[in-house]
């Protein structure tokens, strides 16, 4: 079971991770941790044991480290499970009714009608919106040398970019700024879970969440111009350009439906949300790591220059593959999604647990991924472990997308997209850290550094 490698392979860099929280925190000092830092809510024991109860506001809350625990909620049995009310509560003002916060046959409909715009086929449409951003960020980085550079905020901007292109082949130059803005202010208060998320029932509205409908007006408006502006837009094309001409012409292969304006706006809404902060996370993590490893920085540089070409042939991105296992290391270690939490919605037993309606599962790729039964040096980075020919990996072990039906359906774009840009990035530059200050993860919606430190980078 363990994914063991060689103890002479495992490189003795350990990058910063919190320490494990005490046992027995109070529900209170829980819920303020949580508002903080939700990393810090495990003690040593969820990274050594399989199952973990604890009671939250009444409810049972139950870590399942087990596979088969983990495959009974996720995959088995997800009818049975679904989204809190806090996640709901949170999520939807910025979400609507998209499939990230949808359940039951509204889901299922909305699942099967997006899932052919996501597939290796569609996503290959979307390789020269991802490489032209890049290329172009290249370009202006290009003119920082010997400066220091703040590279975090550009990575974060160049995954908005990315998004943006791919979603409506537009340039976000005026656009993103907003976003971001909105985005920003909304994670920093109303994103952040409140104590009365947790306890008052979903019916009532908290004043968090009249907060949170009046911050969803000007959101859905931002939203809504930049679709008109890319609707707008006539130019005659042979084939879809982008995912929104993939969605418009989406259609449910059972009821033949496709989305009501309403419902591409959150759709839209879903993806460019899901999609740019998960994988900005991965890619401002990896440069953080690599900052301190130059040979695999090297390695890297070297693979990418047999494999991708300089003109606009197409990227044989599957050959990537020790940068494919660097990114696999890095989310193993900062997961940018660190907890998947579903209620019961009925009773079962789980592990020889029983679980009760508004009982919490937690499934958190965060404890799993540095889990002491699971890993050999859990806290070390060693991207081996993920080189083809090294021992397989538990599949429920090593979760950044999930499993199961509710799987991330972006996996494959956010793969394709993080391992190109770190492949151009590395091509193109050696990166050195110029501040001692350890960079720690800072869990509140994703796994976020809790600072920008200062890079300085050395064209090749
Ligand atoms: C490194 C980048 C990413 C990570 C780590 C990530 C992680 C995840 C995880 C763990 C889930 C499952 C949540 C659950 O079971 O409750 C999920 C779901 C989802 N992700 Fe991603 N994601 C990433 C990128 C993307 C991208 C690029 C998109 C879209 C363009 C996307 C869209 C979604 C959506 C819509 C769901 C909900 C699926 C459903 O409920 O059916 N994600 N993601």
């Amino acid at each position: 079971m363990q994914s063991s490698v060689a103890p002479e392979d495992i490189r003795t860099f350990i990058p910063p991770h919190p320490e494990p929280a005490p046992e027995n925190l109070s529900p209170r000092q829980l819920a303020s941790l949580m508002r903080v830092n939700n990393l810090r809510v495990w003690s040593q024991r969820a990274y050594e044991e399989e199952v973990v109860v604890r009671r939250f506001f009444g409810r049972s809350s139950v870590l399942f480290n087990a596979p088969e625990a983990i495959r009974h909620v996720l995959v088995d049995h997800p009818e049975a499970y679904g989204r809190t009310r806090a996640t709901l509560r949170i999520l939807k003002p910025l979400l609507g009714e998209g499939l990230f916060t949808s359940e039951g046959l509204a889901w299922r409909h909305q699942r099967r009608t997006l899932a052919p715009a996501f597939t290796p086929r569609s996503v290959e449409l979307l390789v020269p919106h991802i490489r032209s951003a890049t290329t172009e960020m290249i370009g202006s980085l290009a003119a920082t040398e010997k400066e220091r550079v703040d590279l975090f905020p550009i990575i974060q901007r160049l995954a908005l970019e990315i998004a943006g292109r791919s979603m409506f082949s537009l340039e976000m130059g005026q656009h993103g700024s907003a976003l971001r803005e909105q985005i920003m202010r909304y994670g920093q208060r109303l994103g952040r879970p409140h104590l009365l998320d947790f306890v008052v029932p979903i019916a009532i509205p908290t004043p968090h969440d009249w907060a949170r409908a009046w911050f969803r007006r000007s959101w859905i408006r931002l939203i809504d111009q930049i679709m008109a502006e890319r609707l707008k837009d006539k130019t005659h094309a042979s084939g879809p350009r982008d995912l929104l001409d993939l969605l418009m012409a989406a259609r449910d292969a059972e009821s033949g439906e496709g989305f009501s304006p309403k419902q591409l706006r959150d759709q839209i809404a879903t993806m460019i949300l899901a999609g740019h902060e998960t994988t900005a996370v991965a890619l401002c993590w990896s440069v953080y790591l690599l900052a301190h490893l130059p040979e695999v920085q090297e390695q890297i540089t070297q693979e990418a220059a047999a494999v991708l070409p300089d003109s606009r042939a197409e990227p044989q991105l599957n050959k990537l593959t020790y940068t494919r296992a660097v990114l696999d290391e890095v989310m193993r270690l900062y997961p940018p999604a660190y907890v998947i939490v579903r209620a019961a919605r009925q009773p079962d037993t789980v592990a020889g647990v029983t679980m009760k309606p508004g009982d919490l599962a937690i499934i958190s790729p965060w404890v799993l991924h540095r889990h002491r039964k699971y890993w050999h040096e859990p806290d070390a980075f060693a991207s081996e472990r993920f080189l083809p020919g090294a021992p397989a990996i538990d599949r429920f072990a090593y979760l950044p997308f999930g499993v199961g039906p509710r799987v991330c359906i972006g996996a494959h774009f956010a793969l394709t997209e993080a391992t190109l840009v770190l492949a151009e990035l590395m091509r193109s530059f050696r990166i050195e850290l110029v501040t001692d200050r350890p960079v720690w993860p800072v869990a509140v919606v994703t796994t976020q550094p809790d600072h920008a430190p200062l890079f300085q980078l050395h064209r090749r």
